[in-house]
């Protein structure tokens, strides 16, 4: 089976509740490519979960989770270590869970990347066994927010090793069906060729998703092979 294309639009703590109807009715107008094809899902500020519930997901419940985010490690001081408990934990309890990783500026140039994204993914596959309702995001913390997009290679690369990776630390099933998904300073613009690399399947969107060309970001879905 392949693996969906998946978009999340993570809202942060954006918006009035003005605000928030007016993107979700710019969602629900837009022309989006049929689901089969994409998963979408918006992750608002949980103050507005009620609004965006009645008026634009479809099932009542709140299926999904952003856990690990760079935000939270960084402000919050998560560990791995806390960050793996969460993910056990939300997915113990029926969520579904988006777990990001991502290496920093300083730790890109000491080309310790790889390093740093497989050390927040082994805090969680030490604690969970069952993948099937994990979504993983590769978000470089000096993407987020700051409008330096990575490359299509250089997403591509870090989301092969970490199949790799996944590969030969849980199983090549788990590597095969495992949707890891890019963010950071995604845009209308530079979707389409990151959609393209082999081993994108999808994004997690910050600032553009509050806007409309979040539909063209969701319509960027390509089908990929496990
Ligand atoms: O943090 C992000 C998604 O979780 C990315 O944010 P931006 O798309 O605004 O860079």
């Amino acid at each position: 089976m392949g693996r969906k294309f998946f978009v999340g639009g993570n809202w942060k703590c954006n918006g009035t509740v003005e605000q928030v109807e007016s993107i979700v009715n710019t969602l629900n107008a837009g022309q989006i490519a049929s689901t089969d094809v994409v998963e979408v899902v918006v992750s608002p500020p949980y103050v507005f979960l009620p609004t965006v519930k009645a008026k634009l997901l479809v099932n009542l419940g709140v299926p999904w989770v952003i856990l690990g985010h760079s935000e939270r490690r960084s402000l919050m001081g998560e560990s791995s270590e806390f960050v793996g408990e969460k993910v056990a934990y939300a997915l113990a309890q029926g969520l579904k869970v988006i777990a990001c990783v991502g290496e920093t500026l300083e730790q890109r140039e000491a080309g310790s990347t790889m390093e740093v994204v497989a050390e927040q993914t082994k805090a969680i596959t030490g604690k969970i066994k069952d993948w099937t309702n994990v979504v993983v995001a590769y978000e470089p913390v000096w993407a987020i927010g700051t409008g330096k997009v990575a490359t299509p290679a250089q997403a591509q690369e870090v989301h092969a090793n970490l199949r790799d990776w996944l590969k030969t630390n849980v199983s090549p099933e788990v590597a095969a069906s495992t949707r890891i998904i890019y963010g950071g300073s995604v845009t209308g613009a530079s979707c389409k060729e990151l959609a393209g690399q082999p081993d994108v399947d999808g994004f997690l969107v910050g600032g553009a998703s509050l806007k409309p060309e979040f539909i063209d970001i969701i319509n960027a879905a390509t089908v990929k092979s496990a």
